[in-house]
């Protein structure tokens, strides 16, 4: 096997996982040599303005993408949540580890839960979808954008007005942040997480078969399921991240499929939701889609987009 060139984002997240996944790799094959490139994606230069405003996921894969096409790297592991539904034509994601946690985590400044949080309560993030889920059950709460890393978002809540902030459980637990930290884990009845939450992608070229079949051996078939269903409804919801989207699947016992969906407005006042299970994936995701279009989540979402373009 040739040296295997990883491009990696220079944040500590991205790193973390990087070498998280070469380290399993070399832990299957002790003889496999890495280098990692770090690369500055447009995402990570302008962290001040919403992501949804700029363009959204893309900017923090895309030039790894094209780095990767030009084969200066041969790999990259991405938080599979950032991963567009559609890749560019030539790579694939070779790989799905295993899950860590999908849910989202309500860290609060004395530790108060969601429920109990003052009228009116300050609650720091930078997702519509959990603002949108948040204001579903609290509409009281006020909503303040809150950007930078983890580690930056947890200093500002000592150091700024929040009352409370939401971060990915996952991104926490890779950090090495305890669990201790975290006022509250947020089920799927109150938050559904964002697509591919908690998940990582290793992507590479699709012609690359000595890749892939090094691959097979890291992927987790359950998370692979799952999130193939996760983003074929995101696929055909065709949302982008302007819009409150949310989807989480998992593998029952009876090896089905068991997909939560959910489209909705940013301050909670429409959300529409939805249940399905079955054995294909692709067939699942979409099947969820149709169910949320079929209840008007089309016009929800050109709505919620203009609404953000006037602004
Ligand atoms: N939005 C940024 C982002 N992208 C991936 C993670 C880490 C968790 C994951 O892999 O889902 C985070 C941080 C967060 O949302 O709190």
């Amino acid at each position: 096997m040739r040296k295997i060139i990883v491009g990696s984002r220079r944040s500590k997240l991205a790193l973390t996982q990087t070498n998280w996944v070469m380290d399993q790799l070399k832990k299957i094959d002790p003889s496999l040599e890495f280098e990692v490139k770090e690369i500055v994606t447009k995402g990570d230069k302008i962290l001040d303005v919403t992501l949804s405003k700029v363009g959204g996921k893309g900017l923090f894969v895309k030039e790894i993408e094209q780095s990767m096409l030009g084969k200066e790297i041969d790999m990259a592991v991405h938080s599979m949540k950032d991963m567009p539904a559609v890749l560019p034509e030539g790579l694939t994601i070779g790989c799905v580890p295993v899950r860590e946690d999908h849910r989202d985590a309500l860290i609060s400044k004395d530790h108060v839960k969601l429920a109990d949080l003052k009228p009116g309560a300050i609650i720091g993030t930078s997702s519509l979808r959990r603002s949108a889920q948040l204001l579903a059950k609290r509409p009281d709460l006020e909503i303040k954008w809150i950007r930078g890393n983890v580690d930056t978002r947890l200093a500002k809540l000592e150091t700024e007005d929040y009352d409370a902030i939401i971060l990915a459980a996952a991104g926490l637990s890779r950090l090495g942040w305890s669990a201790d930290i975290v006022t509250e884990f947020l089920d799927t009845d109150i938050c559904i997480p964002a697509v591919g939450q908690g998940a990582l992608s290793i992507e590479c070229r699709e012609d690359d078969k000595e890749l892939l079949e090094l691959f097979e051996k890291f992927t987790c078939e359950k998370t692979e399921r799952a999130v193939r269903a996760e983003r074929a409804f995101l696929q055909k919801m065709e949302g982008g991240c302007q819009v409150p989207i949310a989807g989480y699947a998992f593998i029952a016992n009876n090896d089905e499929i068991v997909l939560n969906v959910l489209v909705g407005t940013p301050d909670g006042r429409q959300i529409l939701k939805e249940e399905v299970s079955g054995h294909n994936p692709e067939e699942l995701g979409m099947k969820a889609a149709d169910i949320l279009i079929e209840r008007g989540a089309k016009d929800l979402i050109d709505r919620v987009k203009q609404e953000l373009e006037e602004k």
